[in-house]
């Protein structure tokens, strides 16, 4: 990880339906960066607002309000050169690999997409290899390039996902709940392979999940998300080991602990949302060095002092 800001996400709201009656604030004010060779994730419960946050980075939403900058560029403001090669370097893994997969492709040309649509290849010889060169990456292997994916497993087929976000050589990666849809004993091998291949294509990703357990192994830094709003912000070791926010306790408390004599005395933490109900103004207050709380000032000077 480097001290470079990869994207910088500032006071950013999205609503639906806005001024409605069903109005939904998905986004309500939120700000965080992420660093260049970074895992920064991003938890909280089904309809939290992570995958809206992921859309509206790669502009499939546009935002009310606030600012999105890619390696420096508001990506908001984009010529349609730079939105071009945006639409190369950051690129996202989805949730159910069945249903993002086109089912009447071979494989190699969902693979490939990307790198026609780039004029990547040299030639047909350039992309079969790199094709190859992807499958074996993701542990496939060459044989698999002419089968289609519903000859695959829910594992393998996210393994496809995966090489088509690589082909295109992206600097950045969303992860949208990369592994919910897979069986729990696939899921720390997928979860593996993301990390090894961010280590060596040197990539930067937003892993969105919902539970913590998973996204502690894989990530630097952690956001935790509710009601639209970042609630915490820290190292993975900090937010996991010494929780600072009640919603993050709560979240925590719920994970099962794999050893029965601790997993029986393990209490669910019951969260009570008053707190982001009440109608005070709030703000990140950075309670450990690099270890910020949406708090009061008050609430901050208790947070700090336990
Ligand atoms: N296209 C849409 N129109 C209206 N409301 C939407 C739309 N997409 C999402 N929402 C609402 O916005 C809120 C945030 O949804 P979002 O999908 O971002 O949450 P999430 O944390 O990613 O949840 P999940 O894990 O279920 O995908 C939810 O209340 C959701 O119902």
């Amino acid at each position: 990880m480097t001290d470079k800001k990869i994207l910088e996400v500032k006071n950013l709201k999205l609503s639906f339906n806005p001024g409605k009656a069903n109005e939904v604030k998905a986004i309500d004010n939120v700000s965080f960066d992420i660093y260049e060779g970074e895992v920064f994730g991003l938890v909280g419960e089904s309809g939290s607002g992570k995958t809206t946050i992921g859309r509206t980075i790669l502009k499939l939403y546009t935002p009310q309000s606030g600012e999105i900058k890619f390696e420096g560029h508001d990506v908001l403001k984009q010529s349609s050169a730079e939105a071009k090669t945006f639409r190369k370097d950051a690129q996202m893994i989805f949730q159910d690999p069945q249903a993002s997969l086109n089912g009447r492709m071979k494989v190699k040309d969902i693979i490939a997409e990307g790198i026609d649509i780039h004029h990547l290849a040299k030639n047909k010889a350039d992309r079969d290899a790199q094709v190859e060169r992807l499958l074996k990456l993701v542990g496939l292997n060459e044989d698999h390039a002419s089968r289609y994916p519903y000859e695959f497993s829910g594992g393998q087929r996210q393994r496809i996902g995966i090489a088509r976000a690589l082909a295109v050589r992206p600097k950045f990666i969303i992860a949208d709940e990369p592994i919910s849809a897979l069986d729990v004993s696939i899921q720390a091998q997928v979860v593996n392979l993301m990390k090894k291949l961010q280590k060596e294509e040197k990539l930067t990703y937003l892993f969105i999940a919902h539970d913590l357990s998973m996204v502690k192994y894989i990530s630097d830094r952690i956001a935790v998300m509710h009601w639209g709003k970042i609630l915490e912000i820290g190292t993975s070791d900090e937010v996991y080991g010494h929780p600072i926010h009640p919603y993050t306790k709560s979240l925590l408390s719920a994970i099962p602990i794999p050893d029965p004599e601790v997993e029986l005395a393990r209490e669910p933490i019951d969260y009570d949302p008053a707190m982001e109900t009440d109608g005070k103004a709030r703000t990140m207050h950075e309670i450990h060095p690099g270890h910020f709380v949406l708090s009061t000032d008050e609430e901050a000077a208790e947070f700090s002092k336990n």
